[in-house]
């Protein structure tokens, strides 16, 4: 049965935006008979999904279901439903951002996003009237392939008007009882972030909950800038969490003034995980709904690009950014920066001239065996220096560069005429973005930062400027990006020179050397005045067990000199006692990743499979992994920190994904794939090599709550030397599988 229209009133669109949805799901629209605070009642060939409140009065979403609608012929049907969901929660809450990667377009009161993933090459958009009942709901009215001209492309209102024309009676008639029991493609489920933080309100937390130190940092006041460091699972999101939202609600019950802004590096943890949590600690939902006197809303959650988005909106001038957040972003950038590798490995004048005395470097970066490795310690350079000091050839910074000291963690250039030739491969990395029309998000920050010096931002940041500001994965943030904070702050927020900038971190999760640009000192002061710290030790996430493997892996990062800001103890953990962590010693990959997979698989049918992530150590083998039959259907891929929804698909199968795109959340149960030492025994193996692989290793283990297996095969050199430590402390166990 083909219905014309699907109507969803505002309080359903929230009980629908943590669903999990399958194709099948979007013929009949269907609700389990069971579903609380949701019915379905159809009307004149319509669809309507209301929550049990729904009054004529309210906010409603309408979508085209007709022949010319929006899930015609979709492959993924729900990619775009979610979407629209949040299209519509953004229209009702101008507080919520649409990621960047979705490339709004804004023409006038209609919008378009890109209907599906970038990586399921489509181009699809999905368009939106935004004016619909004078600007009060929204009507998602027509697909079109690739962007087109908003303009010409018209709703039909008539279709809009016979939905809202039916509302009142659907409002009121008796939800008749469901006829059919069985599967409807429909499973209502707890948010991300409702199911870490667990169902404890705000008050529970201040009376109960938190440890002094978490408790002396929510006690802060908004006179200056705080920075929270602790190991992974120490509470430090939770801890921030708890203080925005007391902070938010402590101000509403006063003076009503302040606006807050929570700031993430993932736009999915902004949204799945942060929204979830606020909304565990303040069911009575005030934290969303308040507005202060000046009628600003209360709290903005998101991420930098977002809120550049939202202020330069760059989708309507045709600009794409490059986001490096997923593996398809880095692989892209890889393959820009080999093309500009060759390019200037072809130059002569680079070759036969500047190069000239250094064969051993040239060969190197000619080496087809090193490639990849010469690449990846490329792109830590650009990010970590290069676009971090807004680096270019032949400017004056550039000549610094070329003489300058350089830090221990970056990849070792001693010669003048080495680093020569990392600036042309940059020039010429630059010049490919540019001909593909593409925006690196450090070329977005960089633009967002000389906006904020504008008149037009002096006068509005007194109005559109934020009273408090809280970054969680302070360690993901550029040093670029860093240096914005200061500026979208309000005027009157700071005292004295100091800012209420509130800020977590744990450097060693950082797997770029992104976060070290600049040097430490930004992680003391980004702008905003001296930052007082406070240190988190206790490990709320893990069992003792797993926690000691964490601990004693700790001897394993390289010493930097970070001036202990690299330094984050683990103490103790308050976890109940479980299974100490295997190594399982593999022959052959294929051997580890059957026997891998098979038990992760019954573990995933046993726990469910949100519960059980697989997570990869090699970029490489991971790449070829995704492709590979003999474990097809096996898992839910998570290639992207973009898409953290897929943990909620997970149904019974694991996650298959890589430590970074994990970071954040949390498994009962983690496999940690190929902890190999081919991966570091390579002797021309650079330092910021070796410790972004130590972090790499230290974040993946620490997702785990319960039980941890790592794994490794004789093929790729056996287990890593990272691990001697842990071994011979008996905190890890070592077990050969076959002959
Ligand atoms: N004082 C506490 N008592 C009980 N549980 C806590 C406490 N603090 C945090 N937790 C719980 O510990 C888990 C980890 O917390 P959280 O995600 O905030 O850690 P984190 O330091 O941000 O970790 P990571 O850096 O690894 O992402 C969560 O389930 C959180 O609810």
């Amino acid at each position: 049965m083909s219905y014309d229209a699907l109507v969803i009133d505002e309080g359903a669109i929230a009980i629908l935006d943590t669903a999990m949805i399958e194709p099948s799901w979007f013929g009949e629209f269907e609700l389990p008979e069971n579903t609380v605070g949701l019915r379905r009642v159809v009307m004149d060939n319509m669809v309507y999904l209301l929550s049990e409140k729904a009054d004529v009065s309210d906010r409603m979403l309408v979508v085209n279901t007709g022949a010319d609608g929006i899930f015609e012929g979709a492959a993924l049907p729900h990619a775009r439903f979610e979407r629209i969901l949040r299209v519509a929660l953004r229209h009702f809450d101008r507080n919520i951002a649409l990621p960047v990667q979705w490339q709004p377009y804004h023409d006038g009161s209609r919008l378009s996003v890109y209907g599906e993933p970038f990586s399921k090459k489509s181009k699809v958009r999905v368009c939106f009237e935004q004016a619909a009942g004078g600007g009060r709901d929204v009507f998602a009215y027509r697909v079109t392939d690739g962007p087109k001209d908003l303009s010409q492309i018209s709703p039909d209102m008539a279709l809009y008007d016979r939905a809202i024309r039916h509302l009142e009676a659907a409002a009121l008639c008796e939800t008749p009882t469901q006829p059919r029991v069985g599967s409807f493609g429909i499973l209502l489920s707890e948010p991300l972030g409702r199911q870490i933080s667990g169902a404890a309100t705000l008050e529970e937390w201040l009376e109960h909950k938190l440890n002094p130190q978490q408790l002396s940092f929510v006690n802060k006041s908004h006179d200056a800038p705080v920075r929270l460091r602790g190991a992974a699972g120490t509470g430090k999101t939770q801890a921030m969490a708890v203080k925005c939202i007391k902070d938010a609600l402590d101000d509403l019950a006063g003076s009503n003034t302040k606006t807050f802004a929570f700031l993430t590096h993932s736009s999915a943890l902004a949204h799945d995980v942060i929204r979830g949590m606020f909304s565990a600690l303040d069911p009575s939902e005030k934290w969303r709904t308040s507005k202060t006197i000046d009628g600003e809303a209360k709290i903005w959650i998101g991420t930098l690009y977002e809120l550049a988005e939202t202020r330069l909106n760059y989708a309507q001038k045709g600009l794409r950014p490059l986001s490096l957040d997923g593996q398809e972003g880095r692989e892209y950038q890889k393959i820009l920066i080999e093309d500009a590798l060759k390019h200037v490995l072809e130059n002569p004048r680079i070759v036969l001239d500047v190069l000239s005395e250094e064969r051993a470097f040239l060969e190197m970066l000619s080496a087809m065996d090193r490639r990849s490795a010469v690449v990846d310690d490329l792109m830590n350079e650009f990010a970590g220096a290069l676009d971090a000091e807004n680096i270019r050839k032949g400017t004056a910074e550039a000549d610094r560069y070329l003489s300058g000291p350089r830090e221990s963690w970056q990849m070792p250039l001693p010669s003048k005429a080495q680093r020569e030739a990392v600036l042309e491969v940059h020039d010429a990395y630059r010049a490919l973005l540019k001909r593909e029309r593409l925006l690196s998000m450090d070329q977005m920050t960089a633009d967002f930062g000389r906006y904020l010096t504008t008149y037009e931002w002096e006068q509005l940041k007194e109005k559109l400027g934020f009273d408090v500001i809280f970054v969680d994965e302070y360690h993901y943030f550029s040093r670029n990006e860093a240096m914005t904070l200061q500026g979208i702050f309000r005027p009157r927020a700071g005292t004295s020179g100091r800012w209420p900038l509130l800020m977590a971190f744990d450097l060693k999760q950082s797997t770029s050397d992104a976060a070290l640009g600049g040097g430490v000192e930004r992680f003391r002061n980004p702008g905003v005045g001296v930052t007082t710290k406070i240190d988190l030790s206790v490990n709320y996430r893990s069992t003792p067990q797993i926690t000691k493997l964490l601990q004693d892996l700790d001897a394993s990062f390289p010493a930097m000199d970070l001036e202990g800001e690299y330094d984050t103890h683990i103490a103790s953990s308050q976890q109940s006692p479980g299974p100490i962590p295997i190594l399982k010693v593999y022959n052959r990959d294929l051997e580890l990743l059957d026997a891998v997979f098979k038990e992760a698989a019954a573990d995933a049918r046993r726990i469910g499979g949100r519960d059980v992530a697989v997570l990869c150590l090699n970029d490489q083998l991971f790449e070829v992994y995704l492709k590979a039959s003999r474990i097809n259907g096996m898992y839910t891929p998570l290639t992207t920190r973009e898409d953290l929804k897929g943990v909620q698909y997970a149904r019974n199968r694991c996650i298959f994904s890589m430590p970074e795109y994990v970071a954040g959340l949390q498994f009962d149960t983690v496999y940690l794939l190929h902890v190999d030492q081919s991966d570091l025994g390579d002797e021309m193996l650079s330092q910021g090599a070796r410790r972004r692989y130590v972090n790499r290793a230290y974040l993946g283990a620490s997702r785990a709550q319960c039980k941890l297996l790592l794994s490794t095969s004789l093929e790729r050199g056996g287990k890593s030397e990272i691990l001697d430590g842990p071994i011979n402390a008996g905190s890890l166990i070592q077990q050969k599988v076959g002959a």
